[in-house]
């Protein structure tokens, strides 16, 4: 078997440090791996200077990952189809709302025994006029007819680039034939991977826990303590439970212990960008826009897009009732409803009843 050929496709926050890991554990098993990683750019110009010009000069991705020195074999490209030409793995890490335009490009150029993995958190629109649930991997899966398996976890990614011990889930449907190359992509010392076959499960947590982080920026701006943040994630992880079992019922309660589940809600909740986008959001009365702009410098938060995504599919069918906590940070976002509400919304959760 010759060595398999990976594309990383996506450059931003997450993307780079994935970089910084698969670019070494490529070099380290020369057997199963082409030991040059190329990373799909989208081009900007930052300082004067291509974006993708500074990372294959300079091996830093000073916009999204500034100050960490990407592996010398991670080499950016800017033509999408070219950076997948030949490669066996291709790793999807971009902000969801763009997954389905890259794949559209990439329709007939892809072989059907390549393999992917998303790291994506969101959910496909897809699904939103039939008021059904598409998933970012399907949608991968449909317009390009590959395999998708998904990796999930507490990886804040500035923490993930400093080298800071955490853990992560892949979610592989062919978890005996798929599992033990795709962990061997990721798993480090400090990055350490568990495979499950509950795939949909674990990538349904990483989507909705980015809605349940708003909640949490939300009752951080408004001054309320950590006892308050931990009725957001339990109420967050009740409904994300209902959720998965509403859409894939018999899906592994097991999977909610993994990385993706209860570890990814906490750190989210705790130090990521949406709760710091959604918390200034309530303290600044500025718009989500005007925040995400000042706070993130072009990096995105994903969780008022998901809520919002995730409402529309819901109400569809009747659903939104039955999950509060989601609904109501969708209306706080798309300003339906004020954010103090949201605790009349936590007091009167149906789990209390
Ligand atoms: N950053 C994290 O800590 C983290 C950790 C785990 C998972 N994730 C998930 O990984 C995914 C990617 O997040 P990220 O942090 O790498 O991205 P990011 O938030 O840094 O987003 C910016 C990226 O979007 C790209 N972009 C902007 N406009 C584009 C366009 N029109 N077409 C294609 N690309 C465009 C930019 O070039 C840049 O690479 C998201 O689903 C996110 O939820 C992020
Ligand atoms: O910064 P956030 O809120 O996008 O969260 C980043 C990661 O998903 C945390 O695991």
């Amino acid at each position: 078997m010759s060595p398999k050929k990976v594309t990383i496709i996506g450059s931003g926050n997450w993307g780079s440090a994935i970089a910084r890991i698969v670019g070494n554990t490529t070099k380290s098993f020369p057997d199963q791996f082409d030991p040059q990683v190329r990373m799909y750019v989208y081009e900007e110009i930052v300082n004067g200077e291509k974006l993708s010009e500074v990372i294959n000069t300079r091996h830093e991705n000073i916009k999204y990952l500034p100050g960490k020195i990407l592996p010398e074999n991670v080499v950016a490209v800017t033509d999408l189809v070219k950076s997948c030409e030949g490669s066996n793995i291709l790793i999807f890490v971009v902000p969801h709302q763009f997954v389905k335009g890259l794949c559209e490009k990439l329709v007939g150029k892809i072989p059907a025994d390549t393999q992917a993995i998303s790291l994506i958190k969101g959910v496909s629109t897809g699904g939103i006029e039939r008021g059904g649930l598409k998933l970012i991997s399907e949608e991968i899966k449909e317009i390009l007819k590959i395999e998708v398996s998904v990796l999930m976890g507490a990886n804040l990614a500035p923490e993930v680039a400093n080298d800071n011990f955490c853990e992560a889930t892949i979610g592989c449907k062919r978890k005996a034939e798929d599992g033990p190359l795709l962990k061997k992509l990721f798993h480090t010392d400090n990055f350490r991977i568990n495979v499950v076959e509950d795939a949909h499960t674990v990538e349904l947590c990483g989507a909705l826990k980015n809605v349940v982080a708003c909640a949490a920026g939300f009752t951080d701006g408004l001054g309320y303590g950590d006892n308050t943040k931990a009725a957001v994630i339990r109420l967050g992880l009740m409904e994300t439970t209902k959720f998965v079992e509403h859409y894939y019922p018999g899906s592994n309660l097991e999977t909610f212990f993994e990385s993706c589940g209860i570890a990814d809600l906490i750190t989210t909740c705790y130090g990521g960008r949406n709760r710091k986008v959604c918390e200034a959001f309530v303290k600044t009365g500025k718009t989500l826009a005007e925040v995400e702009k000042e706070l993130l410098n072009g990096q995105s938060a994903q969780g008022p897009l998901t809520a919002e995504e995730v409402y529309l599919m819901m109400k569809k069918t009747g659903l939104d009732a039955k999950f509060p906590l989601f609904t109501a940070v969708h209306k706080i976002c798309a300003g339906e409803m004020k954010p103090a509400e949201l605790v009349d919304c936590l007091r009167n959760h149906p789990e209390h009843m």
